[in-house]
This record gives C-alpha cells, structure tokens and sequence, in this order.
C-alpha cells in the first residue's frame, strides 16, 4: 500500500519531536530560517535529533541563507536531509544535495518552469504557498495538472483537509505546522494524532 511520508515541522522541543513520533511522523522539521515564529538553535535541534533516535528523519528548514550557513547548521543540528526555500541557483542546489538529501520548494506560480528542469540527484520537490508557515492553502485541484509524480505538498495542510488535497496530488510526503499549533512553535497532540490519522485513512482509501 502507498504510504505517505508525513513531516511535522515547526518543531521546538524534544517533546513534542516524540509526541510527533509517537503518532507515526515519518521526519520532523526544525526551522532555522530567520525570523520564523518556529526559529530554533543548532544545539536545540541537536538535542531533539539525538533524543528521536535513527528512525525518525530530523529535516532542517531554510530560507533564503547562505550555502556555508545552512551546511554548518545542519552539521550541527545533526539533522538528516533540509529544506530550502527562496532562490538558489542549480549549482547550489547541487552542493547542498552533496551533503544531504533536499527537499525544494517551489511556490504555485514556480511549477510552469520547473517542469523544464531536470532536478539534480537527491532532490526531491516540495509544493508550498508563497508565505511559508502561514497556513494559507493551496487550490489542489486546479494545480493538479502541473505537479508531477513524486512531489511533496505543504501550504495550509490539517487534519480536516489533508486527505483531499491527497486525492487531488497524490503527494509521495505532506508537510504541516499552523494548524497543529496551540501557539507558534507549541504542538496541539490533538491535532498532530489527527493528522497522521488522516494521512493514514487516506492512504488506505486511495490504495
Ligand atoms: O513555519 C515557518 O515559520 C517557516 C518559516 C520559513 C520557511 C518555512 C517555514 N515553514 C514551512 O511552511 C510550510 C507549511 O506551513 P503551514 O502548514 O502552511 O503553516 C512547511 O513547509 C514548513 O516547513
């Protein structure tokens, strides 16, 4: 059966991260991108990487920040793949996707040339709306036609809607963090249980 990855990102504390794997989280995210209301130090993130154990991925977020930034803080967090948002050339890409495995994110209105590029290896792409971290979502259905096989999808994502923007994209991963708050950077159990639940039903519906 397909199996949807599920990040839980936003991440702050070694609680939570475990209340994440607890609940079937394939990876949590620990954003490092200035300014978040998520932001977290390398030698938090190093804690919750050490205390997840080797089964859980621990993927740190970027935006906008230098190659030898994002390398010496994903050394340091111990994280096990990253997330860039914002521009970055190919060459980039590629030095970073030789250190780690990427997810890049793309914004709806970025996937007309995107379908030109042919990604470097250990690049993966993620669909996200243009202000990460704010909970907006995207129009699934009427994207459809131009996401490809193979993408993850975040951008406004929860318990309630999760599984028809599944049905619409059929996203190899999902990615969350507003609506699986209590504040900005605090987990509601609640919602992140309901969350994986919900990518598991649908899974199973779609199977
Ligand atoms: O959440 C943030 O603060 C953030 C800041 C900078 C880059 C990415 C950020 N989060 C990412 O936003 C999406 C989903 O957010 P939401 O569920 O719509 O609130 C996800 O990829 C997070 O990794």
């Amino acid at each position: 059966m397909l199996r949807t990855r599920v990040k839980i990102c936003g991440t702050t504390t070694v609680g939570d991260a475990l209340l994440a794997a607890e609940a079937g989280a394939d990876a949590v995210g620990l954003i490092f991108a200035p300014g978040s209301k998520r932001l977290i130090s390398a030698v938090q993130a190093r804690e919750i990487s050490l205390a997840l154990g080797p089964a859980v991925g621990r993927v740190g977020v970027f935006l906008g920040q230098e190659i030898d930034e994002v390398l010496r803080l994903a050394e340091a967090a111990r994280v096990s793949a990253v997330q860039l948002h914002g521009p970055l050339s190919s060459l980039e890409l590629s030095q970073v996707a030789g250190y780690y495995p990427v997810l890049r994110v793309l914004r709806p209105q970025d996937l007309a040339q995107a379908a030109h590029l042919a990604w470097p290896p250990h690049v993966t792409p993620m669909l996200d709306a243009p202000q990460p971290g704010s909970g907006q979502s995207l129009d699934w259905a009427g994207l459809a036609p131009q996401v490809p096989a193979g993408i993850w999808l975040a951008g406004g994502l929860g318990p309630l809607n999760v599984g028809q923007a599944m049905r619409a994209l059929r996203p190899a991963g999902v990615d969350a963090v507003s609506a699986l708050e209590l504040r900005p950077g605090i987990k509601d159990p609640d919602a992140l249980r309901a969350f994986v639940a919900a990518v598991r039903r649908a899974d199973a519906e779609l199977a």
